[in-house]
């Protein structure tokens, strides 16, 4: 189906499917969207800024916000929602948003509606769109982001966790598409490298340097860690995020999968790839040329810009965030990693390097053992302890089918479940 025009600047408007719409990601993704659509004046704003306006034509999550999920349907208008629930989970959703929809005197507003495990996949696949943005959280995003792909469609990737998991699968799908850009980078740090590499920059590249916050724990001992508790864990000192990326940045295993998401986006090999710890999480990533010139983005930490840019690449859309403000003092530190404490980092560079299965596995033990962290069944430090185990053991395949790399991220789940029960009997 052709999009009508949009009234004010007479272009199609940018379609945009957006998975995980009731997370952190997926909310601030809707508020782009909304600030965009009221920075428009009829027949200026955005054609004059020369950007597509948005639209949303589909949306999913799992089950735990149905009604906040009804609520962006029925604002957003859309054709298609989906909820990883049964049955009744989806017919509580049809009628969230009936009610929703009569509340505002909208009739005849009947959105078709997916559910069970592969309703994001089927959202992702059936959509009419020009770009999915895939903020789910979790390995189960692989599916969604192939299905996007295969469909022909850019993915706009917060949800890296289809890349490590998939990364082989993903580039193939993604280079099979035929498009200039099939993954756009909505991850701030790769965001913040794809901005730097803009222009064809590539082949002059000597390094890529990520930076970390350093999370809630920067500075702290292993010993001292042993004790930390979830809940301050889930005090990100710069970003307000989900549960499971905010514990991730805390164990610093969200910069190991964030260093093989950037080998794997920008085809630099994990080597050539350094982490630097930046506690204000203003500059967001740099990119070292072979000239000895470094290019940073710079921004205050707000992910409604790379949110914004991955919806509307290669288009910026006006006002997606605040830049920094110039007339007032301000200092940014870098400091060396302690991979003492912190040893995620390397443990991920030998999973990567490994390749293949290896990966998924180390991402599926650290979901198993977050879960874990935050049911009070190991401590901090296990976590990684236990993403060691996995990856140490397991025997994996270099050349992977999707259906290996879902047979090694269920072996590796069980695997940290064990171990996990080992532990916690043993306490
Ligand atoms: N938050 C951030 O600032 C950043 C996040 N990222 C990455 O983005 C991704 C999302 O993170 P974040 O937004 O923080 O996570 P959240 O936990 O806040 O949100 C996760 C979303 O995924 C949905 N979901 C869960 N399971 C399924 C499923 N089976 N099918 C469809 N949707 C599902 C949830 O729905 P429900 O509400 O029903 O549970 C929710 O909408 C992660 O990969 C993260 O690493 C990257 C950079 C920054
Ligand atoms: C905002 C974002 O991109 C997160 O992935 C962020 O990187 C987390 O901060 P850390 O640097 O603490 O991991
Ligand atoms: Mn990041």
């Amino acid at each position: 189906m052709t999009p009508e025009l949009d009234s004010a600047t007479g272009k199609h408007p940018r379609r945009v499917v957006i998975l995980g719409s009731t997370g952190s990601i997926g909310t601030q993704a809707l508020d782009v969207v909304a600030s965009a659509r009221g920075l428009r004046r009829p027949g200026e704003g955005d054609a004059a800024a020369g950007h597509p306006p948005l639209s949303v034509t589909a949306l999913a999550a799992g089950t735990s916000n149905l009604p906040v999920l009804a609520e962006q349907a029925v604002r957003e208008r859309v054709a298609a929602v989906g909820t990883s629930g049964t049955a009744d989970h989806a017919r509580q959703l049809k009628e969230l948003i009936a009610q929703r929809a009569s509340g505002e005197g909208l009739t005849g507003f009947t959105p078709e509606i997916f559910h069970g495990p592969e309703a994001a996949t089927c959202v992702a696949e059936h959509s009419d769109c020009d770009v999915v943005l895939n903020g789910i959280t979790g390995s189960i995003g692989l599916a969604p982001t192939l299905a996007a792909l295969h469909a022909g469609t850019p993915v706009a990737l917060a949800n890296k966790e289809s890349l490590i998991a998939g990364g082989p699968l993903v580039k193939q799908a993604a280079a099979a598409t035929g498009l200039e850009t099939p993954l756009i980078p909505v991850d701030s740090e790769h965001s913040a490298l794809a901005q730097a590499l803009r222009g064809g920059r590539s082949s002059e590249v000597d390094r890529l340097i990520l930076t970390a916050s350093g999370g809630p724990f920067r500075g702290m001992s292993r010993d001292q860690l042993t004790t930390v508790t979830p809940q301050q864990a889930l005090k990100h000192p710069t970003w307000d995020m989900g549960v499971m990326v905010t514990t991730n940045s805390a164990t610093m295993v969200n910069k190991a999968l964030e260093v093989l998401e950037a080998s794997l986006l920008f085809d630099v090999a994990l080597d050539r790839i350094d982490v630097t710890v930046h506690p204000q999480s203003v500059v967001h990533s740099m990119v070292q040329f072979v000239d000895g010139s470094t290019l940073a983005q710079v921004s205050p930490p707000d992910m409604r810009l790379p949110i914004a840019l991955g919806m509307g690449w290669p288009h910026r859309i006006p006002g997606a965030a605040a830049s920094c403000d110039w007339t007032q003092a301000a200092h940014w530190t870098f400091e060396p990693l302690d991979t003492e404490a912190f040893p995620a980092i390397e443990l991920m560079k030998h999973a990567g390097t490994l390749g293949g299965t290896w990966p998924a596995v180390f991402n599926a033990a650290n979901e198993q053992a977050v879960y874990a962290f935050h049911r009070g069944e190991v401590n901090f430090t296990t976590i990684v302890d236990i993403v060691a185990v996995v990856v140490n053991e397991h025997e994996g395949d270099t050349t992977p089918r999707l259906e290996d790399v879902l047979g090694a991220e269920g072996w590796a789940r069980n695997r940290a479940d064990q171990f996990i029960a080992q532990r916690f009997s043993a306490r």
